[in-house]
């Protein structure tokens, strides 16, 4: 199979996804994380703007993949749809807890009823910090700080006494600024894992891409499989990826180029 050439600077992502993407496409299939890496960060979660035309971008480069590109993030499926639309992408949400396959066959995650009196509680007291806000995902729930940093010891108290409200079965996700309450039942590794395994991912080598914390388990598995991992970020941090991007605006340049 073709093996893209990685130069150790900061850009050397674009290189890399070129070599892979331009070259074979038949060879590879693509993993992109939303927040960070598609779409620029923003103060609030609904803040974000999906670029205009980034959805057909998208959709033109899947085509070149023969299908094989998965949108991979902790948001829920029903945004995706509801801001990637009308195009259906094969996608994992929630950090993989739910998933759609390419035939369009959809993994929700069960309800928890424990997590719906936990969520009231968190509401109660999150509504007297300002600043702290919560996000209702279903399934999962996040406390951001964003725009009260000061406020991230309380944030992460909070988040680890919930979590023992909650039990076996659950994790706490660490992000931007961001402590997320989900359940354990997968993670972004273990979604990629699942959807290598069936067409028309099946039988390509994994391209990911992210900016944070919990796209490392991507990183793990594509690194495992002889893939390429590529991160997207501004400065030095420390990450499973072998190559590195410099924003999301950079990605999103590559997705038209690449897609044409
Ligand atoms: O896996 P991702 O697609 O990167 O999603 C991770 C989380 O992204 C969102 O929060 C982050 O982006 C917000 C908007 O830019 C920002 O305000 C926040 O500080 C970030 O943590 C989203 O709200 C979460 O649900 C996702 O899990």
């Amino acid at each position: 199979m073709h093996q893209p050439a990685l130069h150790p600077d900061q850009d050397d992502g674009a290189a890399a996804l070129r070599s892979a993407l331009r070259d074979a496409p038949d060879d590879w299939a693509l993993f992109l994380d939303i927040d960070g890496t598609l779409v620029d960060i923003a103060e609030q979660p609904h803040d974000v703007r999906v670029a205009a035309g980034l959805p057909q971008d998208l959709a033109r480069l899947a085509e070149r993949l023969g299908g094989a590109l998965a949108l991979v993030t902790g948001r829920r499926v029903d945004w995706i749809d509801a801001n990637f639309g009308p195009h259906l992408f094969p996608a994992a949400g929630l950090h993989g807890v739910e998933r759609r396959r390419a035939s369009g066959e959809l993994d929700r995650a069960g309800l928890a009823p424990s997590l719906n009196a936990l969520r009231k509680d968190l509401g109660r007291r999150t509504a007297r910090m300002p600043g702290v806000l919560l996000e209702d995902k279903v399934a999962a729930v996040a406390l951001h700080y964003r725009q009260a940093p000061e406020r991230e010891p309380d944030v992460r108290a909070m988040m680890e006494m919930a979590l023992k409200v909650m039990g076996d079965g659950w994790v706490l996700q660490h992000g931007k600024m961001v402590v997320e309450l989900r359940p354990a039942s997968a993670n972004k590794g273990t979604a990629l894992e699942a959807f290598l395994a069936e067409p028309p991912f099946a039988g390509r080598r994994p391209v990911a891409v992210g900016d944070d914390v919990t796209d490392e388990e991507m990183f793990r598995v594509v690194n495992a499989r002889g893939g390429l991992s590529v991160r997207i970020c501004e400065t030095e941090a420390p990450t499973l990826a072998r190559a590195r991007l410099a924003s999301p605006q950079a990605l999103r340049d590559l997705v038209v180029e690449l897609g044409a």
